[in-house]
């Protein structure tokens, strides 16, 4: 593969509104998670793990959402839960984020960041493989019903889920704009003032 394919893949991403059966073969969803193994990784900690879930799977996961949800929100209207339950279903396989930090001596916040990178190495593996995928998430990380199903330790937090399955063109959503350099990019020039980035 060349820069420039590489590069066109990473500018071309987005994610899938909508993901259908099939999910990924087995090979395929190897080669998606051997991409977490290559993200900057201060100390090569590796400070994450993947929960595969897809079939029946899936039902156990969004009864622990929904548990979990009433677990932080007592008293969450039953419709409210129905709602987490479905997220479970909404590809035919998902792979749970769990950041899990190995080491004290490695600021707590390098570990997270990496197991972030972990959760967009496999959206891109995604991408590269021709598999959709789109990263959702609940507003907590933690919870009883959430730790016995994903076996998370008093340390560890699940970021979100990564949904994977078969995109179709007619879905896809527009590119994104590209970002504008200017609004987010300054220099520091050497009287210590930030100044405009210029592209040329
Ligand atoms: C940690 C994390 C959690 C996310 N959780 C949600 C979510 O719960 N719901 C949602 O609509 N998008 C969520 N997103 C954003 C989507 O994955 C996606 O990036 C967004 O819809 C923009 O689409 P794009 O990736 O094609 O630009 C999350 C992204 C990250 C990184």
């Amino acid at each position: 593969m060349t820069d420039a394919s590489l590069l066109d893949l990473v500018l071309a991403r987005r994610s899938a509104p909508v993901l259908r059966e099939p999910g990924p073969s087995r090979a395929e969803l190897a080669r998606i998670l051997a991409a977490a193994g290559t993200v900057p990784d201060h100390g090569t900690l590796r400070p994450f793990r993947f929960v595969v879930v897809e079939g029946e799977g899936r039902a156990a996961f969004g009864e622990a959402l929904a548990q979990t949800a009433s677990e932080h929100r007592p008293g969450m209207p039953a419709a409210g839960l129905d709602k987490l339950r479905a997220k479970a279903f909404r590809s035919p396989t998902l792979i749970a984020l769990i950041a899990s930090p190995r080491s004290a001596k490695i600021e707590r916040w390098e570990q997270h960041a990496t197991a972030a990178c972990a959760g967009y190495a496999i959206v891109l593996a995604a991408h590269a493989v021709g598999v959709g995928a789109n990263w959702k998430s609940v507003p907590f990380t933690r919870g009883a019903a959430l730790s016995r199903v994903l076996g998370l330790t008093a340390d560890e937090e699940m970021f979100g889920w990564i949904h994977l399955g078969r995109a179709s063109e007619a879905d896809a959503p527009a590119p994104r704009e590209p970002l504008v350099l200017a609004e987010f990019v300054t220099v520091l020039d050497s009287s210590g003032e930030r100044r405009t980035f210029e592209a040329t």
